[in-house]
């Protein structure tokens, strides 16, 4: 591309002028859309600085974009110049803005591709199958469906599939503030949940700045936070996800009690106390710690002593505390808190 054309479009002459508030709430009738999670983004400067917050996006990358909506960040991120920008918006009534969008900057060589597709079903490696180039994924994400997504993409991470073959792919995502101070929380914050460690046993989080929640418009009823994350060069485990997820859950699923009571809830009552007393011991753990307490390697270290301990116990893996009968119902929960 020309530095002319790359110019032409970092001055954003080229692209149409976002939709009107006025326009959006007539086109979008937004009042009827809360459960796809739409709250539009109309500042610029604040779409820009998400943009800026993704880092060096150079004229050979991949830019996939979750959820343009009528495109406030897309314009943001031609203004980039990536090679490729992917668009997946679940929404086909969006289609015409990107469609236009697409136009403006197909004379300046800029592909964009646009996929009305869900973005908890949407096949990285079909539609970018080739891994030479650096790919970021950055979204103004919908609230209902964020959480899932970035533990779906915790394990494409751990398994180096999906988006995630190459491992310099950052994320640069919105989320509830509260959400996203509890990806970040670090060791012995108040914040500090089984998300938070599941987002630091593969990446580097990184909390951008917040976004009030009156810039949206909708407003929603939260403020948001914009955070970055790094995938570690090299993850904290090759433990099994699925086996790192089932134990990190268990720990806090007793976020005020002793973390062993947590932990303990692997393992059927009648052996419990004493499997528990020799797996932290082998762990090299205090039992007594709250969940908060539990730096990131420790987590992983009862991780890896219950998978030895079910490697000798194939039955104990089985073990479904769910299952039982009397079980507290905020234990029944998935929710990450
Ligand atoms: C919070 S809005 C952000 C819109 C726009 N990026 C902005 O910042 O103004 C979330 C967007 O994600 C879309 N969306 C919701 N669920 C989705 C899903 N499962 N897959 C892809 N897009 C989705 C919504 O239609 C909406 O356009």
């Amino acid at each position: 591309m020309s530095e002319a054309a790359v110019r032409i479009l970092k001055s954003g002459m080229r692209l149409p002028p976002l939709p009107t508030v006025r326009e959006l709430v007539k086109l979008y009738q937004l009042q009827a859309l809360k459960q796809l999670s739409q709250n539009f983004l109309m500042d610029e400067r604040i779409t820009d600085k998400i943009v800026k917050s993704a880092g060096r996006i150079d004229t050979h990358d991949i830019v996939l974009e979750v959820g343009p909506g009528p495109g406030a960040i897309t314009r943001s991120i031609l203004r980039r110049s990536p090679q490729r920008l992917i668009l997946v918006e679940k929404d086909h009534r969006f289609l015409p803005s990107l469609e236009l969008l697409k136009e403006c900057a197909k004379p300046l060589d800029l592909q964009v591709d646009i996929h009305i597709d869900d973005i908890l079903r949407f096949n990285m490696e079909h539609h970018i199958p080739d891994t030479t180039q650096r790919l970021h994924l950055i979204g103004n994400l919908p609230f209902a469906i964020s959480t899932r997504l970035i533990i779906n993409w915790f394990e494409d991470l751990s398994l180096r599939r999906g988006a995630f073959r190459r491992n310099d792919t950052c994320m640069t995502l919105t989320f509830q503030k509260e959400v996203a101070e509890r990806i970040c929380a670090n060791l012995g914050d108040k914040q500090r949940c089984r998300l938070s460690v599941m987002s630091q046993i593969w990446t580097q989080p990184v909390m951008k700045f917040t976004i009030p929640g009156k810039a949206f418009v909708p407003k929603p009823e939260v403020d948001v936070g914009v955070v970055k994350l790094i995938p570690l060069k090299q993850p904290k485990t090759d433990l099994p996800f699925g086996l790192v997820e089932k134990v990190v859950r268990h720990i806090f699923n007793m976020r005020q009690k002793y973390c062993r009571r947590g932990y303990g809830t692997l393992f059927p009552p009648q052996d419990r106390d004493d499997i528990c007393y020799e797996l932290f011991q082998r762990a090299d753990v205090e039992d007594t710690l709250r969940p908060f307490q539990l730096s990131v390697d420790e987590c992983i270290r009862l991780a890896t002593v219950y998978k030895e301990f079910i490697d000798a116990n194939p039955d104990i893996a089985r073990y479904d505390f769910r299952a039982q009968k009397n079980v507290p119902t905020e234990m029944l929960s998935d929710e990450y808190v």
